[in-house]
């Protein structure tokens, strides 16, 4: 029977190594980690994390040929093939910080593999790396090896949080890079083989290492590219009095540009587009690459603009000040579906206008106020680190309350953010919260769910990203 073993029980090693175990009856799967707490909650009825049919996958396997456990080291030890999808944080201090990837939990990873092993094995690259992390990889095992062999191969995952079950049940492809050597083949073979159980062969891309790496972080680079791009768009959009979804319904009916990932936002969020762009910034500057980082960058840049601009609309619209006003925060996952609170751009817009001497009244199904208060007052990138190495009770930050219930949110706010794109907020009784708020009474679309039309007919002042602008905020102060 062939044995796989998951260094890291995260976002992605949870569902990966669940569908694997799902789809392979035959093959033996166990997820490991360092955190008690997350081992725990996996073995329990509340999995660590929320994802749309993921419950049934695990229970249906769990016990069976999946299994989770602390025990890092035995089942490494007895596993043909590791995948490690360890955190892969943007470096803090030291050389490269703010840019660089911190690979300091891939690395103990590599020579814990290198400490305990006695047979010869697969490891592969799950967590999103740096181009070349496989060499270094490779020289860490092969100087500690005793006789055992290894190889290395890239297989970057590319599910997206919210659709991961649906994502890795039927993937656009699944990408393998290994060593062009006749035991790099039968590596990238092995690998194939287990996927093959559910993923059709022309799906499955077989590459040399570097292009495997690097394809994961291209990818993500372009995929940001288009949101900051048709956010670049909103802005002129209001300017114009053009509308950004008939822009992109229109562009996206070009069958070179697609309709897909055109949603204007309050800007992208999440635990990977900013930290992997940054990534390939810094890759691109130590290659002496200075114009092709700059262009990159820029994709961050108008990421920051548009949640600023945000908060700025909020501010200028409300008479240039929010001090001491209730603002309902609704949604503040990065998006919808999740209980992710990674780089959400909810975290810019709440602590903008918490500078702004706002009191925050936030709502979000998936969302809990420990994790809120956590989020609001974590500095930048500390929260990509295993969560037993976070600051253990940050202090609550005033000014913020956190509810369960919209009603009780907007109750008697001056305005309100919509932030993530829950479905429930798009059939929310607005009437009945234009009855309950403070007049004039503002409603700031930062994902354009709601009717537009239909809220200013009750009586709200509506602001929605890249849409015409209500005559109201036409007068008020332009934003930068
Ligand atoms: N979250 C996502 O949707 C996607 C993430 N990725 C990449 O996958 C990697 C993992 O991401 P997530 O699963 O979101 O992170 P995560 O933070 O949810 O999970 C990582 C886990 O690794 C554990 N860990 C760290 N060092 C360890 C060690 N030495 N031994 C055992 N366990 C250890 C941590 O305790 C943590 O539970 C990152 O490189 C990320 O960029 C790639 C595609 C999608
Ligand atoms: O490497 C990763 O971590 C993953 O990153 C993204 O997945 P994810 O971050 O889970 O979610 P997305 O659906 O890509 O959304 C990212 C952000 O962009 C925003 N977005 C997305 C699409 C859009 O049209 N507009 C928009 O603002 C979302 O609201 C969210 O804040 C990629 O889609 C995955 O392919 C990749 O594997």
């Amino acid at each position: 029977m062939v044995k796989i073993c998951c260094i890291g029980a995260g976002y992605v090693g949870g569902p990966t190594m669940a569908v694997i175990a799902l789809k392979c009856p035959a093959i033996e799967v166990a997820v490991v980690d360092i955190s008690v707490a997350r081992i725990m909650a996996w073995n329990s009825d509340q999995l660590p994390i929320y994802e749309p049919g993921l419950d049934e996958v695990v229970k249906q396997c769990r016990g069976k040929n999946l299994f989770f456990s602390t025990d890092v080291e035995k089942h490494v030890s007895g596993a043909d093939i590791v995948f490690v999808s360890v955190n892969t944080p943007t470096k803090t201090r030291g050389l490269g910080a703010g840019k660089a990837a911190d690979l300091t939990y891939w690395e103990s990873a590599a020579r814990m593999i290198a400490d305990v092993s006695k047979s010869d094995k697969i490891v592969v690259e799950k967590s999103t790396v740096p181009v070349k992390t496989a060499e270094a990889i490779e020289k860490i095992l092969t100087h500690n090896s005793k006789g055992i062999n290894y190889q290395i191969l890239s297989n970057p995952e590319f599910l997206a949080e919210g659709t991961a079950i649906q994502d890795l049940f039927n993937p656009d492809r699944v990408l393998i890079g290994g060593r062009e050597t006749p035991e790099g083949q039968k590596a990238i073979q092995a690998l194939k083989d287990v996927y093959a159980h559910w993923v059709p062969e022309e799906s499955i891309l077989c590459t040399n290492l570097w292009s495997a790496e690097l394809s994961k972080l291209a990818a993500n680079a372009f995929l940001a590219q288009r949101i900051s791009s048709v956010n670049a768009m909103s802005a002129l959009c209001e300017s114009t009095g053009a509308d950004v979804s008939q822009v992109s319904h229109a562009i996206g009916k070009d069958s070179r540009i697609g309709p897909k990932f055109l949603n204007a936002s309050v800007g992208f969020g999440g635990s990977c587009f900013q930290k992997d762009i940054l990534n390939l910034v810094y890759i691109c500057e130590c290659n002496g690459l200075s114009e092709v980082a700059s262009y990159w960058k820029q994709v961050i840049k108008v990421n920051d603009y548009q949640k600023n601009r945000f908060v700025n609309r909020v501010v200028s619209s409300m008479f240039n000040t929010v001090s001491g006003k209730k603002i309902a925060i609704l949604g503040f996952a990065f998006k919808k579906d999740t209980g992710d609170t990674r780089e959400t751009p909810a975290i810019d817009v709440c602590k903008g206008l918490i500078t702004d001497n706002a009191r925050l009244s936030i709502y979000d199904p998936q969302v809990n106020q420990e994790q809120i208060q956590r989020d609001l007052s974590m500095n930048k990138f500390d929260w990509d680190h295993p969560i037993h190495l976070q600051p253990l009770s940050p202090t609550a930050v005033k000014r913020v309350s956190v509810v369960w219930d919209a009603y009780e949110a907007t109750k008697d706010a001056h305005g309100i953010c919509i932030l993530t794109e829950w479905d429930e907020f798009k059939t929310l009784d607005y009437k009945r919260i234009y009855d309950n708020m403070q007049k004039p009474a503002f409603v700031f679309d930062g994902r354009n769910v709601v009717n537009v039309e239909k809220l200013r007919e009750i009586g709200f002042i509506v602001y929605s990203i890249g849409k015409p602008l209500d005559p109201w905020l036409k007068d008020m102060p332009a934003v930068a």
